[in-house]
């Protein structure tokens, strides 16, 4: 007997995923057991770019989660609610869950996997990192025997394709975020991809793989690109940089009680494997022990190669269902239980990149260094590179140091006469 789908959701990755399912020449032929049943959608009578019976479709999505005859319910509908009331109605009633929903995976993952766990069903979501890149089974499965030091990623495809525009063409922001959207890239309110929410979500989500514990969401550091501008793009080329949105998750101990999860834009070395990862691409560095470095590279939106990680996990669904194990697989559920210690970003220790508009009175960058120094912040280089305006801008780069201290210096800093504003302030890897 085939192996029924009801599908929430036939936007971008919801098309990739049917398109995939409904063209299995020359795929695994475990995909011919699958059956598309329903899928539920806003607008049932909206044209779509695929065909299908009129009577699948639906606006019913309840009434689909409740269907007896379904065995997997695949949530390709995105937002909070009612995608979070879905998932838990459908565990509930003894159906696996495909989602490729981050933002629910990272707020509820507690209360869905308690919940999946209970009822001896799975809940997989490798789309919802990273699209096509096959990082969530990764960390679970093939690098679980490791010790994870740090995971780094480029792992929202939206920014890193603004942010890759705006370096070449130098374009501006609000432009090419217009031809992400239209490339089905962007989330439905695109303030999740640009203001590094998005991100946030999948570095809590990779960190808590990584690390073997939970994270809370409201711990993990988010800032996103706006404040990003083309003089900050120039400026980091000249010093030897590119500027990428990284999200982070280090363990700066062994025992891991200065864990550091984050997002920020980032100036990156131009020789580091993650510079080069641009457009809607993304990667992921995972550092562990014993393996040491690898790297993960791959599409990280669209619906081709979402599609690809969705029904991977059907997949494995599939299996799991045909072999009709009782008992539950480790690998495949989740063990988390307590959450993780992570420490506030003013704890960070990381070089800076600070761009300052002073007004042109002599011995300016003598001041600044004298107030560094009193805060113990030495500078590994210092760039005066002409005048905006009226003003002269002063560029510099920070060697390692806390963030709390370098924070405070700037406070001190903005005090100053000379000083008219400090535009731009970005870490360095
Ligand atoms: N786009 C991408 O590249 C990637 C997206 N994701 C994630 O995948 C999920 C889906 O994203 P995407 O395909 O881009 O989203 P879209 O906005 O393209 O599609 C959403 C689909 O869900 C339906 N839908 C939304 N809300 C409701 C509702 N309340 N009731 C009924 N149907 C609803 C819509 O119906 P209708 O068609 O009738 O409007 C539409 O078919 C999100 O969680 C996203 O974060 C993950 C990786 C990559
Ligand atoms: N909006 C997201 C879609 C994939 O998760 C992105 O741009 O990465
Ligand atoms: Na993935």
């Amino acid at each position: 007997m085939g192996v029924k789908l009801g599908i929430l959701g036939l936007g971008t990755v919801g098309t990739g995923t049917v398109q995939l399912l409904q063209d299995l020449q020359g795929r695994h032929p475990l995909l011919q057991e699958v059956e598309i049943c329903r899928i539920g959608v806003r607008s049932p009578d909206k044209s779509r770019p695929v065909t299908l019976p009129q009577e699948i479709l639906s606006g019913d999505l309840s009434a689909i989660v409740n269907d007896p005859q379904i065995d997997i319910i695949v949530e390709l509908m995105g937002g909070l609610e009612p995608a979070r009331s879905l998932i838990l109605e459908a565990i509930k009633n003894g159906k696996h869950v495909v989602t490729a929903n981050k933002a629910v995976i990272s707020r509820f993952g507690e209360e869905i996997f308690n919940a999946a766990n209970a009822a001896g069903v799975y809940v997989m979501f490798e789309a919802a990192v990273a699209g096509g890149i096959p990082v969530i089974k990764t960390l679970k499965q093939s690098l679980s025997v490791n010790k994870v030091h740090s995971i780094i990623g480029i792992v929202n495809g939206t920014t890193n394709y603004i942010l890759t525009r705006m370096q070449t063409e130098g374009s501006e922001l609000e432009e090419v975020l217009a031809d992400a959207q239209k490339l089905g890239y962007a989330e439905a309110d695109p303030t999740a991809d640009i203001d590094g929410l998005d991100a946030g979500d999948k570095i809590a989500i990779l960190a808590s793989l990584g690390f073997g514990e939970r994270i809370n969401l409201q711990d993990v550091y988010c800032e996103g690109i706006r404040q990003v501008t083309k003089t900050d793009i120039i400026y980091a080329g000249k010093l030897g940089f590119v500027i990428k949105l990284l999200a982070i998750a280090k363990n700066q101990t062994d025992d891991k009680s200065q864990l550091s999860v984050r997002v920020h834009p980032t100036l990156v070395s131009q020789t580091h494997p993650l510079a080069s990862i641009n457009g809607v691409y993304n990667a992921i560095l995972v550092e562990g022990e014993p393996i040491g470095q690898v790297m993960f590279f791959g599409p990280g939106a669209g619906a081709g190669p979402t599609g690809s990680a969705v029904c991977s996990d059907i997949l494995n669904l599939v299996a799991t269902i045909k072999t009709n194990t009782a008992q539950a697989n480790p690998l495949l559920s989740c063990r988390h239980k307590e959450y993780c210690h992570i420490a506030p970003i003013s704890q960070l220790v990381t070089r800076f990149y600070a761009r300052f508009l002073t007004k042109d009175h002599p011995g300016v960058i003598g001041k600044l260094g004298t107030c560094f120094g009193k805060y113990q912040v030495s500078l590994e280089s210092v760039v005066q590179t002409g005048f905006q305006g009226e003003m002269a801008e002063i560029v510099v780069v920070t060697h390692d140091v806390k963030e709390g201290d370098f924070r405070q210096s700037l406070e001190e800093i903005h005090t100053m006469e000379a000083i008219d504003s400090i535009p731009s302030i970005l870490r360095v890897l």
